[in-house]
């Protein structure tokens, strides 16, 4: 008796209506060639050759072409009745096509766009590493070599309420996780649905949030800065692709090695927005044109990353979407103490461009580029090997710096400090003469207690030990 593979895609989450199969497409593509593979659709089996572009599989058989939108279409790898020979269904709205031949090439090009059926036969769960809205998100381990993975879990019922804004976060975070490929942004795996759930299988970030490595290990102005570029790199791509963030902030900012800044990872895409050439969004500003959204989403994101880099040196958290909310209204009076920070020149200088009333001129056209080019990122910078953090911590701390601020005796000679203030190519930024800033008074949105009382809480309740404690306690003579 001939066996029938279910096909769930008619009652799939991701059905959006639309045909398998379609004869034309409205823009270019480049396509890749795939080979040649056995066709079968409708009770009709044809040879046909398969190409490949991110989202579309052009099939072209002996008279015609024609093309599958591959995003949320349905697959199942499946074996020919007849030949034994491993394939592919893909299925849309109820119809599909089985292509047998050489897959595995055609599936890691595939696996991204595509939504699987049974996670469990591939994954096996292991503990719960986080928790969103209306998601859970686990450890998952791949059955047959180990390999671990993040898997993120959400139940269907729940993304169908609020007006379906929860659904809209989701396909929309999907959206930009298939398109995006950079080293500091999260790659996604595969997507897979069963009747409750959704699961979407991504890398791991074993390192946790960048926070908790920044309160809990010493790290130094280079890596600091490393860290910097790096994120402000990650975010120029996403620009370039006309792709905001809109929720940059601490919970957003991984490590896959907590130990080391260098392999820091933004997560969490379910907010940002992808500006074409019109105007996608209402959200914001709809009476604005293109341009107007375009310069507030990158200065959204461009803030939302300093406030992160300004925490660090400043070694203060703030309410990040608040203090976005005040720079984006130009108020400079929400940090203070820019000044009094005595970091090296070109650290200042970077801070003075984004917190200060210097530049307040500059502000509105300043792109992750314009940021990339500042003197900041042209000092050498060396890594290190981050499985040294902690032993270099014990090292350098008999050599304490009168102040954290001012470089090492060892730094000295890289950094050329009165070098690099001869040739500071920065913008020119206006002094401004009216000097707001008070000594010893913070307009800071929260104070320093306040701020302080948090750090320690959070450190609690993540169950952190507070960072001068595990100084202390690699130091003690009994380590
Ligand atoms: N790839 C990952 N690696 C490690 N931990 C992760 C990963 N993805 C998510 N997490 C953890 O799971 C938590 C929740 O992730 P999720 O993406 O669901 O959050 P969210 O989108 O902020 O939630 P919400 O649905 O409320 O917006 C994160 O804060 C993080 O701690």
């Amino acid at each position: 008796m001939k066996k029938i593979i279910p096909d769930y895609s008619k009652s799939s989450f991701f059905n959006d209506g639309s045909s398998l199969f379609c004869n034309t497409l409205t823009r270019h593509f480049d396509f890749t060639e795939y080979g040649i593979f056995q066709m079968k659709h409708l009770n009709k089996q044809s040879p046909v050759t398969i190409f490949i572009s991110d989202q579309v599989i052009k099939i072209v058989e002996e008279k015609c072409e024609k093309y599958i939108f591959i995003e949320n279409a349905c697959i199942k790898k499946i074996l020919h009745p007849k030949t034994q020979q491993l394939g592919f269904r893909l299925s849309k709205n109820g119809q599909y096509a089985e292509f047998y031949g050489e897959y595995i090439e055609i599936w890691s090009s595939l696996k991204r766009y595509v939504i699987q059926a049974d996670f469990l036969l591939k994954y096996k769960l292991g503990q719960k590493i986080g928790e969103g809205y209306s998601s859970s998100v686990y450890k998952a381990y791949n059955i047959l070599n180990g390999e671990k993975f993040a898997v993120k879990i959400v139940d269907k019922y729940m993304l169908s309420r609020n007006d379906n804004l929860e659904k809209q976060y989701l396909l929309n975070e999907l959206n930009i996780l298939r398109q995006i490929n950079h080293i500091n942004l999260l790659k996604l795996e595969e997507i897979y649905e069963s009747e409750e759930n959704v699961y979407i299988v991504t890398e791991l970030l074993e390192g946790g949030n960048l926070k908790n490595s920044i309160f809990r290990f010493r790290f130094s102005e280079e890596e600091t800065i490393i860290l910097m570029q790096q994120l402000y790199r990650s975010l120029n791509y996403l620009h370039q692709m006309k792709i905001f963030h809109l929720n940059i902030k601490f919970d957003n900012i991984f490590l896959r090695d907590q130990q080391d800044l260098t392999s820091v990872c933004i997560i969490n895409f379910g907010k940002a927005e992808i500006l074409k050439s019109s105007i996608t969004s209402s959200k914001i500003l709809n009476h604005h044109n293109s341009n107007q959204l375009l310069s507030f989403y990158r200065k959204k994101d461009i803030y939302g990353i300093s406030i992160i880099i300004l925490s660090i040196f400043g070694k203060k958290l703030y309410q990040e979407s608040q203090m976005v909310d005040e720079l984006l209204m130009k108020n400079y009076d929400c940090v203070s103490y820019i000044e009094y920070m005595n970091l090296l020149p070109p650290l200042q200088q970077f801070f003075e461009i984004l917190f200060t009333e210097k530049g307040r001129s500059l502000i509105d056209t300043l792109t992750c580029q314009d940021i990339l080019n500042l003197e900041v990122f042209k000092i050498k910078l060396e890594r290190r090997q981050s499985k040294n953090v902690q032993v270099l911590q014990i090292q350098t701390f008999d050599q304490k710096r009168q102040s954290r601020f001012l470089p090492r005796p060892s730094q000295k000679g890289h950094l050329q400090l009165s070098q690099l203030q001869k040739n500071q190519k920065l913008p020119n930024i206006n002094d401004s003469s009216d000097n707001k800033i008070k000594q010893n008074q913070s307009y800071s949105p929260q104070t320093e207690n306040y701020l302080s009382h948090r750090l320690i809480n959070e450190c609690k309740i993540n169950n952190y030990t507070p960072r001068q404690s595990i100084l202390r306690k690699l130091l003690s003579p009994n380590v």
